[in-house]
């Protein structure tokens, strides 16, 4: 995105021709700015379980309903990822996949699934995640507390993220090891100091980036 806003800012020709060739397309859409991702405008008259749905009518799926169909999802309110599972532990393919509801017709699942993924087995394989210590020594219950809108997001909760072994200590102070080595071919963007866990004095990576 850096470079796409210098590439702008220095080439205004460029940029005269990149907008006017969005203009051309239509951009606004039934007086909706193309811009909101969400909605959807009906393109004809239109009927559903005997509601009429009027030509040009604005319409947004409902995922949360339809995540939350409990002839779908049996006792959807309870946590449990076997339900996708069969026995042997592959993917169920009668019980419906959500990320087909998730993200609708969103360009960006692919992506968003695989960081999603790399991000939840990296927490998995190096960290424990448990209940927050009060000061009275007793767990805090987290809140369930979730934003009001149409995208709705969790609020701050308190929990205590541990490494689970000295092996995991490890394989994080040799992740952040690697992001100050590339960070110092460019010194000028700020960036946290590096803070390496006393509990690897001898982080093999460590000692390999200073003979580096
Ligand atoms: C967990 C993450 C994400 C979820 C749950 C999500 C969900 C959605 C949903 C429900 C829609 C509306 C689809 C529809 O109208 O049928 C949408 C649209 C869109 N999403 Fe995502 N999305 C995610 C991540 C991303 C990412 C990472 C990108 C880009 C890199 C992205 C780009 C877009 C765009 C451009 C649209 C508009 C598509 C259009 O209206 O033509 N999304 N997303």
């Amino acid at each position: 995105m850096g470079t796409f806003i210098l590439a702008m800012l220095l080439n205004p020709e460029v940029q005269k021709k990149a907008q006017a060739e969005i203009d051309s397309v239509r951009f606004f859409d039934g007086g909706m700015s193309r811009l909101s991702l969400f909605p959807h405008r009906v393109a004809v008259d239109d009927e559903y379980q005997g509601y009429r749905i009027p030509a040009n009518s604005i319409v947004i799926g409902n995922a949360w309903a339809i995540l939350h169909d409990d002839a779908i999802y049996p006792d959807p309110h309870s946590f449990k990822p076997e339900r996708f599972l069969l026995s042997g532990g592959k993917l169920n393919p009668a019980i419906r996949d959500p990320e087909t509801v998730a993200f609708g017709i969103c360009p960006g699942r692919h992506m968003a699934v695989a960081s999603l993924w790399i991000v939840v087995a990296s927490i998995l394989s190096t960290f424990n995640i448990d209940k927050a210590i009060g000061e009275d020594g007793r767990e805090i219950e987290p809140t369930h507390e979730v934003s009001p809108g149409m995208i709705s997001t969790l609020l701050p909760f308190k929990c205590s993220i541990t490494p689970w072994s000295p092996q995991a200590v490890e394989m994080i102070s040799m992740s952040m090891s690697f992001s100050v080595l590339f960070h110092s071919y460019a010194p000028s963007t700020p960036y946290p100091p590096l803070h390496v866990s006393p509990l690897v004095p001898e982080s093999k990576l460590l000692r390999a980036m200073a003979e580096f």
